[in-house]
């Protein structure tokens, strides 16, 4: 049972931000690859807010805690007591510590984390690119930086923190900090992030990593088999961040790096301040997915900079992270392209709002989550909806007086956290208080507060879309011979828009005339992967199942691998392959991964 809460407490963190606040840590942590934990202590320095309180909470999952002191002057230190409650399915375990006497400016936390930390994923040498040394790194959004860390695990809380790490020789170690180029001869290392951060911020990597410079604050960490590749595909960064800047303010983080991780990592992208962790997914090899570096750098404004204070208000991150992305794409690669991506966005979130176990709820932007998982409820509404939002009030209000709002918010809240009414307060104020009735309030309640998409949400097109539009129809109409197979000269999003287009039922000789001629089923290109893969599995197209398994064997992300098995699944004909193949995949997934997976085949069972 969730322990009694302030009124604005976060629901997902026993914290009690309202009795104390952490305000730095202190890790002091080695990496045991043989045993696959992280374990030390872990130094928690403290604001007391309520001087009678004699008790600290603080979130855990999957910790063994050894010991607990207390200091006032990081000095001299005592043994406290402490305790374990029993675990809760979602958010871990509370650790609370008996504060007797004078209220303590350092607690210390001796831990060590679990194999199974839900925040880390541990990959031996062979399920690496290069085979030679083991690989760690984490996942701490939403909530699984409790599961490295004790701490208070709610982005209701900022801290700075330092680490030093020793992990085995030869290794290279990178933190969401200031971080070394070559690895040290000794394993050990020193981190520090002087910039007051969220727990979900947190983030840790150790691997056989090469660096190289992409730009004067950018550079690309990635296993050496995989670094001119990647340098070659994210050589843009530099002119993002300009882009970026000219739009929206000074970027504040110092250094603006990538760490291409290995393809299980969970995600697309993780907004790690200074070092975004990238999956290896998007090299597509012509730079048509880089809109996702767009997206994990604008978070360097919106997310990390100001930051939504609890996970019911995570559009306050998403959306305008989603915003800034695409005005960015089209500041580098035009109007046209960045059209392309959102529309291809809208069409996804229509998909998520048709297809998911999707509750009501979950179409607002401010859904109530208290009660549920964060991973268990993720969806594309916070980002695509939450995005359309902003372009609306841009259509509403004009570019010139959007940014100029948007770099007021961003540097009037910078390194704080907070919730959608303190934005519509400062939006009233600062926006609306001189646009007329350009944004009528029944128009913003709508936006903020109904599910689905407002009747009154302003249209985008791309030119290239109705000449695709046509293709398609011609190419499902005529005798495939005849009109000769589309698509020759289409760039990735047009073929994005072209294939997810396509009926749910398209007939087996024309997905073998497309496949012969632009062998899609062998494409490098992820996206285009995963969506001719849906259209496979949806019509039985048996030609790919060799080629789907060794994607599901070797990619991670849950943006593709989740939808797949979830089609598998709705099969009677695939069930049990999918299966079989997700027993044989599942020791490469993140844990993430991994659990929602499981929970697609127990809705599958239970249909
Ligand atoms: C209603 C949902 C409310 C809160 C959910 C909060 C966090 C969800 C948790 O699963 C963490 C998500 C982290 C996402 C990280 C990167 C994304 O921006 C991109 C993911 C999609 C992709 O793979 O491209
Ligand atoms: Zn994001």
């Amino acid at each position: 049972a969730l322990p009694a809460r302030a009124a604005n407490a976060d629901a997902h963190s026993y914290a009690q931000p309202d009795v104390v606040r952490v305000s730095h840590i202190d890790l002091d942590l080695s990496a045991d690859f043989d045993a696959k934990v992280l374990h030390g202590h872990a130094d928690l320095h403290l604001e007391w807010q309520d001087r009678s309180a004699r008790e600290l909470r603080l979130d855990t999952r999957e910790l063994t805690i050894e010991k607990v002191e207390v200091s006032r002057n990081g000095r001299r230190w005592r043994e406290a007591g402490f305790g374990l409650a029993d675990a809760d399915a979602i958010l871990g375990q509370q650790l609370s510590i008996a504060i007797e006497r004078q209220q303590p400016k350092i607690v210390r936390v001796h831990y060590r984390t679990a194999p199974t930390a839900s925040g880390l994923q541990w990959l031996d040498a062979v399920q690496t690119l290069g085979k030679a040394q083991p690989f760690m790194f984490s996942q701490s959004q939403a909530i699984h930086a409790r599961s490295w860390v004790p701490l208070q695990d709610t982005p209701a809380v900022r801290f700075t923190y330092a680490a030093k790490l020793a992990v085995p020789p030869g290794l290279l170690a990178l933190m969401s900090a200031e971080n070394p180029q070559q690895p040290s001869e000794d394993g050990r290392y020193r981190f520090r992030m002087s910039q007051p951060i969220p727990s979900y911020l947190m983030a840790i990597a150790v691997g056989r990593l090469a660096f190289e410079a992409i730009g004067e604050r950018a550079g690309v960490y990635a296993e050496p088999e995989r670094l001119a590749a990647s340098v070659h595909e994210f050589a843009d960064t530099e002119r993002m961040i300009g882009v970026a800047e000219s739009l929206y303010g000074d970027y504040r983080w110092g250094r603006y790096d990538l760490l291409i991780l290995p393809p299980s990592f969970p995600y697309g992208g993780m907004e790690n301040p200074r070092l975004s962790f990238i999956t290896p997914t998007v090299i597509a090899g012509d730079r048509s997915l880089v809109a996702l570096i767009a997206h994990e750098l604008a978070h360097s404004w919106s997310g990390n900079l100001v930051t939504n204070d609890n996970w019911n208000e995570f559009w306050l991150n998403e959306g305008f992270t989603s915003y800034v992305e695409n005005r960015i794409i089209e500041a580098l690669f035009g109007a046209e392209r960045a059209n392309m991506e959102f529309v291809l966005d809208t069409r996804g979130l229509a998909d998520d709002f048709r297809s998911l176990p999707v509750s009501e709820d979950l179409q607002r932007l401010r859904p109530d989550i208290s009660r549920l998982d964060p991973d268990a409820v993720y969806t594309t509404t916070a980002y695509t909806k939450g995005s359309w939002f902003l372009k609306y009030l841009e259509r509403r209000v004009g570019r010139e007086r959007l940014d100029a709002f948007l770099r007021s918010y961003f540097d009037h809240y910078a390194f704080k956290s907070i919730g959608t009414d303190t934005f519509l307060d400062y939006l009233q104020a600062n926006l609306l208080a001189d646009a007329g009735d350009a944004v009528p309030a029944a128009e913003l309640q709508a936006w903020l507060n109904q599910p689905g998409i407002p009747e009154f949400a302003p249209v985008y097109e791309a030119r290239a879309f109705a000449a695709i539009d046509a293709a398609r129809a011609g190419f499902l109409s005529g005798d495939i011979g005849a009109a000769g197979l589309p698509g020759k000269d289409w760039n990735t999003h047009e073929w994005l828009y072209f294939l997810d287009g396509l009926p749910q039922e398209v007939d087996g000789e024309r997905l073998a005339a497309l496949d012969e001629a632009f062998t899609l089923t062998r494409t490098g290109n992820s996206e285009i992967a995963f969506a001719w893969f849906q259209i496979g599995i949806r019509n039985g197209y048996a030609v790919i199942r060799p080629q789907l398994e060794r994607f599901l064997m070797e990619v991670g992300r849950r943006k593709f691998v989740v939808p797949l098995y979830r089609s598998l699944a709705a099969r009677d004909a695939d069930r049990e392959w999918a299966k079989s193949v997700f027993d044989k995949a599942r020791t490469g997934y993140h844990p993430i991964t991994t659990g929602s997976v499981e929970e697609v085949f127990a809705r599958a069972a239970n249909r």
